[in-house]
């Protein structure tokens, strides 16, 4: 079994930055995870690229031949650098979303991703910024909404760049939004003809009450850690660990388990997280 997260958002939302921090935080708590840059477009990283798309195909190539080239490169991604059942990928995608809501491509490589029998899980980036206009964060929910729905893949949203906001009191409501609330938002700000759209973007995001969101500050370890422990849930990674683990009736085994060490130590801290998640907040 192996595992996979495939990070997504707008442009500049902050998802190389998220990858480079994940993969640090992961080398300081000895966790190995591996970086794949699936943006073609892509000029510098801040972590080191396991694969790179852009060994296979560059812009021109996939501007050229729209169609075959991205599917055949995202397989490639993932079959050339031969990676192991129990390997963790964390694929830095481009920040198109439309790649995500509109071309079967994305689709298709999660299907092989799970056909190789990888538990994926889609991570959505939404900068914190968008937050301060209320239509800004309905157009960006509405994206993550088609993302999921596109995908069929365990989802997780998560408002980056927390940093940049000075008063944590102003996004709370918009971490787990309330549809009565959005919508008087959006009234006040939009003129009456849009009333019944407005109400019924409204009711779409309560009807699925599944869009809330993670706050991410970069800055604070405990956060990357939390994130990442809600993350790792998602898609089971340290399950059967656990059960050994537990089994065994004593946390301390979980380092001297043959294999599963890695994966338990994380379970254990993410055991640890979700129980004390009040405190770091
Ligand atoms: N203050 C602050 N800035 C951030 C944070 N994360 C990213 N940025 C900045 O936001 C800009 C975009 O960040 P990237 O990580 O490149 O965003 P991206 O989503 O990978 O962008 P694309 O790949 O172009 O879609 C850069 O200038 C980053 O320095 C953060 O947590 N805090
Ligand atoms: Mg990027």
């Amino acid at each position: 079994m192996g595992y996979a997260q495939l990070v997504i958002g707008p442009a500049g939302s902050g998802k190389s930055t998220y990858c480079s921090s994940l993969y640090q935080h992961c080398e300081t708590v000895g966790r190995t995870i591996h970086m794949v840059n699936l943006d073609p477009a892509a000029e510098h990283f801040s972590y080191p690229v396991s694969t790179d798309i852009r060994e296979l195909i560059s812009l021109d190539d996939v501007m050229e031949e729209l169609g075959m080239g991205p599917n055949g490169g995202l397989i490639y991604c993932m079959e050339y650098p031969g990676y192991l059942d129990d390997d963790y990928l964390v694929f830095d995608c481009p920040g198109q979303i439309e790649l995500f809501t509109h071309v079967p491509v994305p689709r298709n490589f999660v299907e092989h991703l799970k056909r190789k029998n990888f538990n994926v899980c889609a991570v959505y980036l939404l900068d914190s910024q968008f937050v301060s206009d209320v239509t800004k964060y309905i157009s960006g929910c509405m994206a993550s909404l088609s993302a999921m729905i596109q995908l069929e893949l365990p989802h997780i949203n998560i408002l980056s760049k927390m940093d940049l906001v000075s008063n944590k009191k102003d996004v709370e409501e918009y971490l787990n939004p309330e549809a009565q609330v959005l919508l008087s938002q959006l009234n006040r700000q939009m003129v009456p003809k849009f009333g019944k759209l407005n109400k019924s973007l409204a009711e779409l995001v309560d009807d699925y009450s599944m869009v809330n969101f993670i706050p991410l500050d970069l800055r604070k370890e405990s956060s990357i850690q939390y994130v990442l422990s809600h993350i790792d849930n998602c898609i089971q990674y340290g399950e059967d660990a656990d059960v050994k683990l537990w089994r065994e009736g004593s946390v301390g085994m979980a380092t001297v388990l043959p294999g599963g060490g890695q994966r338990a130590r994380g379970l254990v801290v993410n055991y640890l997280l979700l129980k004390h998640a009040n405190s770091i907040m």
